[in-house]
């Protein structure tokens, strides 16, 4: 299983993704990190949608979001390891790799 990264760690591969921070607000303390993704429409918004959760699918880690016309908030975390793990990583560089794919 995924193992929880460390504080460090984790603020080291939050630096080589650009847009994902560590989540604030209502959820402040949760180990988690979040982005949110503006594209030009919903048809892009959901393309976007479309092409991560087949990815989600296939490394069988799973986003949490939210879809408002053209806006996608991404909270990213292994539940089963109870924070974030080299999978969110993984799952955040993904999506970031989509989204340039789709006029934003
Ligand atoms: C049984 C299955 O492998 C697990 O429940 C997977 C599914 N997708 C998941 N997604 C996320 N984000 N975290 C998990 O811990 C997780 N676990």
């Amino acid at each position: 299983m995924a193992e929880r990264l460390t504080a460090e760690a984790r603020k080291q591969a939050l630096g080589d993704i650009a847009g994902w921070t560590e989540v604030q607000g209502e959820l402040q303390g949760r180990d988690a990190i979040g982005k949110t993704f503006i594209f030009k429409d919903f048809n892009e918004a959901f393309g976007f949608m479309t092409r991560a959760a087949l990815i989600a699918e296939k490394m069988d880690h799973h986003p949490e979001w939210r879809n408002v016309y053209k806006t996608v908030e991404v909270v990213l975390s292994t539940h089963d390891a109870g924070g974030v793990t080299e999978l969110d990583i993984r799952l955040a560089k993904a999506m970031n790799a989509i989204a340039k794919l789709t006029p934003g």
